[in-house]
């Protein structure tokens, strides 16, 4: 085994990721309650929604709404999603503090995903990165398909780091890595951090795993015996992404944190509350927890 960090920054994507795959739409209150919930089982950073096209991914449509509702705890981030100069200036007339772009190493897939090239989102990141400077709002970037795109197949990890080394350059604060379809493996994983650790100093990179072939715990283990410190997860591993065909949900937050606390490794997250939250979001939409730890501690 590597050297652990001491401490990992979990960052809860599962307000945002998690619930913007839903068919049905869930109720502004129930998703108000789920972040208030997160927030008080002591997640650092809570990914709260997205101000992305109500057309594009109608769950988020109340976006401006849930930000304005939640409990904001002193301590806690709540970044949000923008796609475009429209979705950041609505961000912050309803408070954003942090934002967050997201980029990704694939064409087929940024097509799909925002409907533009790579080349035409980093230019509307630019007009981004000048407003949120700005504003000092800090900027987190995201890099989608870092392990494989659902449209072009194996995604390289010099494309990655390209595209990661971009979003470090113009001043993004920390760079997520994402495995948007879960298809990565732990060799994967090694490969294409260490491409993207020659350009991007491994302080500023988290990963962020989906579960579909069941390997996200491994290769988030990887990223952290390789000196990764942030790492973003979903409650109850609910997730997917809509221009994703296939992606299932993120790496559970309840599986990360039961196998950092083993291992060692601060998080300030209390599990028992954080179990709680994912028992009232699985019980709001009607479905089965993703987490193993959440099945094996059920008392049900
Ligand atoms: C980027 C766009 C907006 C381009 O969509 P577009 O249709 O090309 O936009 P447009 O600029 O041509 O404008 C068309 C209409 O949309 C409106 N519009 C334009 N922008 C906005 C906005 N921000 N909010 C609300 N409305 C907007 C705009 O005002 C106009 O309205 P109209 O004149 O027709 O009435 C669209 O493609 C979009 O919203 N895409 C988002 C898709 C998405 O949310 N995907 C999931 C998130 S990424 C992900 O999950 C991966 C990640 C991050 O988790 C990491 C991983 O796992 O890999």
């Amino acid at each position: 085994m590597g050297t652990f960090p001491k401490r990992v920054k979990i960052v809860e994507v599962g307000p945002r990721d998690g619930l913007q795959n839903e068919k049905n739409i869930v109720p502004t209150p129930v998703k108000i309650k789920l972040i208030d919930m997160l927030s008080e089982a002591g997640l650092p950073v809570i990914e709260a929604t997205s101000f992305v096209s109500p057309k594009w991914v109608p769950q988020m449509a109340d976006h401006s709404e849930v930000l304005k509702g939640i409990q904001k705890f002193p301590g806690i981030n709540y970044p949000v999603l923008t796609p475009n100069m429209k979705g950041f200036q609505e961000a912050v007339s309803a408070g954003a503090k942090e934002v967050s772009i997201f980029g990704a190493a694939s064409e087929l897939f940024t097509r799909k995903n925002v409907n533009c090239s790579i080349d035409e989102s980093f230019q509307r990141f630019d007009g981004i990165m000048q407003a949120a400077q700005a504003a000092s709002i800090p900027v987190r970037g995201y890099v989608s398909c870092a392990l494989g795109c659902p449209y072009e197949g194996k995604v390289s990890p010099a494309k990655v780091a390209e595209v990661a080394k971009k979003l470090y350059s113009m001043g993004c604060y920390e760079i997520s890595l994402g495995d948007t379809i879960g298809v990565g493996t732990p060799g994967l994983m090694k490969d294409m951090l260490t491409a993207v650790m020659r350009e991007v100093p491994v302080a500023a990179l988290a990963v962020h795993c989906h579960d579909t072939y069941g390997q996200a715990l491994a290769n988030t283990l990887v990223a952290l015996q390789m000196g990764v410190s942030v790492v973003d997860s979903s409650v109850a591993g609910l997730g997917g992404c809509p221009y994703a065909k296939g992606a299932s949900g993120n790496l559970a937050t309840e599986d990360l944190v039961y196998m950092l606390t083993g291992l060692g490794i601060q998080t300030g997250v209390n599990l028992q509350k954080l179990l709680e939250a994912g028992d009232f979001i699985c019980q709001a939409l009607n479905r089965k927890t993703s987490s193993k730890v959440a099945q094996a501690t059920c008392k049900l």
